[in-house]
């Protein structure tokens, strides 16, 4: 029986159109379906269980996982893109992640031709495994300042690779702790006694024999993480370095080159590109928290369309909790994000394939808005989305603290995505360097690509906003240019205030939390144009577009109700056109209520994937909830082990001492 199947009727679009929409293309809705199909009849992949194993037993069954899908990858003779999208349907985060994600990009990013020859085929076919350890007890965020030592020793042409200090212990990289025999590692190179910058090196830790740590070398994992389950999936680890010895060649030499003299020698490669790595798997994340957001909106959404309380009328059904106001007003603004952010990492993908592309060939000139993009819409986009999965579990009241309700683990495995891959606030300070530089460039340089805005700088300093009515917010223009505004405004002045300091680092430090709010409204400018770009496209079905331009709105007009102190502050806008902007924001909730269900139908997510008993597609909540409760291991037994041990003593001491 389909319980939301009234809730479907009322949609007026094309949800299988929709699907395409929100996959890209037709292709890729197939082969993605087709992989969720295929982990959700797979027995192995089951995992409502993970929660309650122990770290050994909950280890283990994540490496049979991932040996089952290497299999599959295997006889199946899977793409690369469908081997993706089967990873993301097991949804157990494992130590192939890093070696796929982090350890193989790095390798093809900053290695020269001769070492992409010798590691990628072993890597690809998992012959070796690696991963990226960069991160030290002591430095996580200031990468200049690791402490590990990689010293040229001419004699023997080797490196010797060294952890000088308790805090130069890599601590954190994923797989590190009991499944990698290999290492891209991040240390201090030092030649003839001198420091040359933080560099990659490729190291063995394990024998390819026994898996034991090679002579020199101490690795374990850092112990249990938050939340039951949820990345503890994962061994991220500590390694220590004794003087263990590695040949030159080992040193990823795309960037700089040691000569067997023990000369440096620079490429034409700016030193950023060590950086690389980063900008790549920060587009990943951008991408990911679609998928996160969407999944906990999908479980939101469906129960709160089941969900009843209060308002019955002559006996009546009760008031759907999706209709009350309040409850719209928390969750369609994530249901907008949601696709906000999938178009977003669209357009996200599309610039770094351009960018990494430009860089094959030499060509550099892009590197510092693609830093600045994937930096600052990682950021953005991971506060949203943790800070959205925990609007979701207080959207599904009581019930979405159980962990049947998928919430809590999706919540507790996602919210390190603030942190890693640079934590969000010193990934927004980069933004807002970016942005100080090219309002400081403005005289002589013309600005390009998403600050492209700011060279039209004294026209949005001078033009307020025309809106006169609610309907005029329905206007890609008055929208965008707000945004515009309110962004370029808050950089201009912000470069004022810092042009009042003598030393510009010390400006910097002292206005960072300025800074931070200017490269938060820029991001939000480019998450805002490219949901609009999006809309330009042809996107074929009954009623998709219409749809999609709701939402679109709602995100927007969220934003700027969110921040209207921002848009009154700059002055382009007046109070009367914020709460117009609001009042319109209240009618579009009611245009997307009819649509919600279909909305998240859209995502197209199997049962098996969402690992929910609230967002289950038919509806079907309480009696499943309350068969679960039984499965629970405490109600194996109507008395439970301890009970004659700790409790019937005492229940027996006050009947003796109530007969005295
Ligand atoms: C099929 C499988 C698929 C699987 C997919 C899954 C993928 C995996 C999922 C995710 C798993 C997560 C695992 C997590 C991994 C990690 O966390 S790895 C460690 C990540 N660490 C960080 O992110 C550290 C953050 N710190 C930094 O990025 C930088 O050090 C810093 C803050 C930017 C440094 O600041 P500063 O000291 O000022 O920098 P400098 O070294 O002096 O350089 C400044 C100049 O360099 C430019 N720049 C900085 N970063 C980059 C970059 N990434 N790219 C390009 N350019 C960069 C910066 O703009 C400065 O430029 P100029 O102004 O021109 O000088
Ligand atoms: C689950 C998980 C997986 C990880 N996987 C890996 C991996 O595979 N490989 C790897 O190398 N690393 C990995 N890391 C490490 C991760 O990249 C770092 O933790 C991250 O970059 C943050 O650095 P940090 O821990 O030094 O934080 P810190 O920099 O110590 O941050 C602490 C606080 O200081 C603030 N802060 C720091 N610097 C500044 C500044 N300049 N201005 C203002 N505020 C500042 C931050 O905002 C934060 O509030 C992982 C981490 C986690 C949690």
């Amino acid at each position: 029986m389909d319980y939301l199947s009234d809730e479907r009727k009322k949609s007026d679009f094309d949800v299988e159109a929709m699907k395409v929409a929100w996959a890209g293309s037709i292709q890729e809705f197939q082969l993605s379906d087709r992989m969720a199909k295929l982990v959700a009849n797979d027995p192995v992949f089951e995992k409502f269980t993970r929660p309650m194993l122990g770290r050994k037993e909950l280890l283990k069954n994540t490496l049979r996982k991932s040996a089952h899908a290497w299999k599959l990858i295997i006889d199946l003779r899977l793409s690369e893109e469908e081997a993706k999208w089967l990873r993301l349907y097991v949804d157990e985060p494992a130590y192939t992640d890093l070696h796929w994600g982090m350890f193989i990009p790095a390798i093809e990013g900053q290695g020269t031709e001769e070492q992409k020859k010798k590691w990628l085929p072993l890597a690809k076919k998992m012959q070796i495994i690696g991963c990226y350890a960069q991160t030290e007890l002591g430095h996580g965020s200031n990468v200049q300042g690791l402490e590990t030592t990689a010293t040229f020793d001419t004699r023997t042409d080797e490196f010797i690779m060294h952890s000088p200090t308790l805090t130069s212990s890599k601590w954190w990289p994923g797989g590190l702790g009991k499944l990698s025999t290999h290492a891209v590692v991040y240390a201090r190179l030092i030649v003839g006694g001198q420091f040359h910058g933080v560099h990659g090196f490729i190291v063995q830790l394990r024998s390819l024999e026994d898996h034991s740590p090679l002579p020199g070398i101490t690795v374990g994992d850092i112990g249990l993480k938050f939340g039951n389950g949820a990345y503890n999936t994962m061994d991220n680890g500590v390694l220590r370095f004794d003087h263990v010895r590695i040949p030159r060649n080992q040193m990823l030499m795309r960037v700089s080159q040691v000569t067997k003299e023990g000369k440096i020698m620079q490429s034409d490669v700016p030193r950023q590109l060590i950086y690389g790595t980063m900008v790549y798997v920060r587009q990943t994340i951008v991408a990911d928290a679609s998928k996160a957001l969407s999944r906990a909106v999908c479980i939101a959404t469906r129960y709160s369309a089941v969900r009843r309380q209060f308002g019955s009328r002559d006996g009546g059904p009760e008031t759907q909790v999706i209709d009350y106001k309040t409850q719209q007003s928390r969750l369609f603004p994530l249901l907008a994000s949601a696709y906000a952010f999938r178009f977003v990492s669209e357009w996200l993908k599309s610039l770094y394939l351009d960018v990494k592309q430009r860089l094959e060939a030499n060509e550099f000139s892009t590197l510092p808005e693609a830093h600045a993009c994937t930096a600052g819409l990682k950021s953005l986009t991971t506060t949203a989305t943790a800070d959205g999965i925990e609007e979701c579990r207080k959207l599904c009241g009581g019930h979405g603290y159980l962990v049947s309700s998928g919430l809590p683990e999706l919540f507790a495995v996602y919210i390190p995505a603030c942190t890693y891959e640079g934590d969000n606030v010193v990934l927004m300070l980069q933004v807002a360097r970016f942005l100080v530089k090219t309002v400081s460039e403005l005289g002589h340089k013309k600005p390009v690509g998403t600050t492209a805005y700011m060279g039209r700088v004294a026209s949005l300093m001078q033009k307020n906003s025309a809106v006169q009515t609610a309907e005029g917010w329905l206007n890609p223009g008055a929208v965008v240019e707000a945004f515009e505004s309110r962004a370029a405004r808050m950089a201009v002045r912000c470069a004022q205030e810092l042009a009042k300091f003598g030393n510009p680092e010390e400006g910097f430090a002292e206005l960072a939390v300025d800074l931070v709010e200017v490269a938060v409204s820029h991001c939000q400018l480019i998450v805002v144009t490219k949901f609009f770009e999006k809309l330009q496209q042809d996107i074929p079905g009954k009623g998709v577009k219409e749809s999609l331009e709701v939402l679109c709105y709602v995100y927007a007009l969220f934003l700027l109700h969110k921040h209207q102190g921002d848009f009154l502050a700059t002055g382009y806008l007046t109070p009367k056109q914020a709460s117009l902007a609001n009042a319109q924001l209240r009618t579009l909730y009611s245009k997307v209520r009819p649509n919600a269900i279909a909305l998240v139908d859209s995502f197209s997510y199997t049962d098996h994937y969402l690992g929910s008993i609230l967002g289950r597609y038919d509806g079907n909540v309480y009696p499943k909830l309350y068969e679960a409760a039984w499965e629970d291991p405490l109600n194996d037994s109507d008395v439970i082990d301890g009970f004659h041990q700790y409790v019937q003593p005492i229940l027996k001491q006050r009947l003796h001492s109530a007969k005295l």
